[in-house]
């Protein structure tokens, strides 16, 4: 990537991506220190560890600000650590004046975002993504939330953060198993919209990429066309959610079910395996862009072995799908590699059978 900073808007946001994101938050949070009556950055307890350090070094304002860190994980993406960190701040004298700097990936985003975002009826937030899944899509658009009985995202608001800085050298400590469930929403990306963008992802090997910058701003390019259309979702944002109604069920399921959960880009990574199948039984999807969408995804996840016994649990949870409309399952299919159509009705007997396969891999590309 060029040395120069890019800036985007997304839903109104000023979002500064490159090595100089953090000298623009330098800037900016000098004016903030003065204008805003008090500061809360919020970590998790990782991205204490690692992140934090790196950003006060750069940033010696942060200093200043006051810190409360909350435990990592989905699990704890709930109302109940929201209430942590309401009391948090309300014992130091929060207001509507105060800023919240969110650190950390996409589970200290949305949570951060939304308890700023109803405390006091609303609090500015700034997010510092320091995953590659919350540079790319997490940070950005302003779909805030926590889980509800591990059903994903099921209490939130759109609330659009002040800014986000994205500097991609925060991924010198992410775990690889990480890094990869951020490549699960690049891919994500460039299957919804952009066919060049899939063949240039693929061409090189994940494991072997060095940097991620400029991969992160075409991700990022194509997130900020998609939810500037749309910002609140009435349609075309939803293209975003191509592989979440299946992949969804699958994190909740896993959430509930397994010693250590699949991660959202793992189960995202399945739920894209499971629609492609479904895109090709009703959306047009051709059986040759439906095996080379299975095999890439192969290439890099591990198949997530299921019993045909969670399959009810499955498809019970898809229930819970904010896109549903009048009791029907509305998801987001494939035509092609690189264009995707929302608000496509699908018969629950169709997500059943693309379980069932999804059980017997090999029937999957049958
Ligand atoms: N709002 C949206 O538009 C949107 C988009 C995509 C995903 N999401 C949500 O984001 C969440 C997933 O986000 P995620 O993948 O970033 O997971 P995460 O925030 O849970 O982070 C993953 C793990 O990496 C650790 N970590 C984070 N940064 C680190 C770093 N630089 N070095 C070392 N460890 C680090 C965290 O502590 C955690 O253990 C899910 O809840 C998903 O639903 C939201
Ligand atoms: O920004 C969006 O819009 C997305 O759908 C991005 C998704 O990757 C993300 O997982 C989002 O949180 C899903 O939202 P939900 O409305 O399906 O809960
Ligand atoms: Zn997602």
């Amino acid at each position: 990537m060029a040395k120069k900073m890019q800036t985007f808007k997304i839903a109104g946001s000023p979002v500064y991506v490159g090595p100089s994101a953090l000298e623009e938050l330098r800037y900016n949070l000098t004016t903030l220190f003065v204008n805003k009556e008090s500061v809360f950055i919020l970590a998790d307890e990782n991205t204490d560890k690692h992140c934090y350090p790196l950003l006060a070094g750069m940033v010696p304002q942060m200093e200043r600000a006051y810190k409360i860190v909350i435990p990592a994980g989905e699990d704890h993406k709930t109302l109940a650590t929201c209430e942590q960190v309401w009391n948090q701040m309300a014992v130091a004298g929060a207001n509507r004046k105060s800023l919240l700097i969110n650190l950390g990936g996409g589970m200290v985003s949305d949570l951060g975002g939304f308890a700023a975002s109803v405390f006091h009826r609303g609090m500015e937030y700034v997010n510092i993504p320091t995953t590659l899944m919350s540079m790319i899509d997490a940070s950005l658009g302003g779909k805030t939330g926590v889980d509800l009985y591990s059903l994903k995202n099921q209490i939130g608001l759109f609330a659009p953060p002040a800014a986000v800085y994205v500097w991609s050298g925060f991924l010198s400590t992410l775990p690889h198993r990480q890094l990869l469930s951020g490549y699960a929403e690049m891919i994500k990306h460039a299957l919804i919209a952009d066919a060049d963008f899939w063949k240039r992802l693929i061409r090189i090997p994940m494991a072997v990429v060095s940097s991620w910058d400029d991969q992160i701003l075409e991700a990022i390019r194509i997130k900020a066309e998609i939810v500037n259309a749309d910002p609140l979702e009435q349609g075309s944002r939803r293209l975003l959610n191509f592989g979440h109604t299946l992949g969804h069920a699958f994190e909740t399921w896993s959430l509930r079910n397994d010693k250590s959960p699949l991660t959202h880009g793992e189960a995202i990574a399945m739920g894209m395996i499971c629609e492609a199948y479904i895109s090709y039984r009703i959306a047009g999807l051709s059986h040759s862009d439906r095996d080379e969408l299975v095999r890439q995804i192969l290439l890099n996840f591990n198949h997530y072995k299921i019993p045909t016994t969670a399959i009810d649990e499955l498809v019970e949870i898809t229930n819970y799908d904010k896109k549903n409309q009048k009791g029907r399952t509305m998801l987001t299919l494939l035509r092609n590699i690189g264009h995707a159509v929302e608000g496509q009705q699908c018969e629950p007997a169709i997500i059943r059978e693309s379980l069932f396969r999804f059980t017997d891999f090999g029937r999957l590309t049958e």
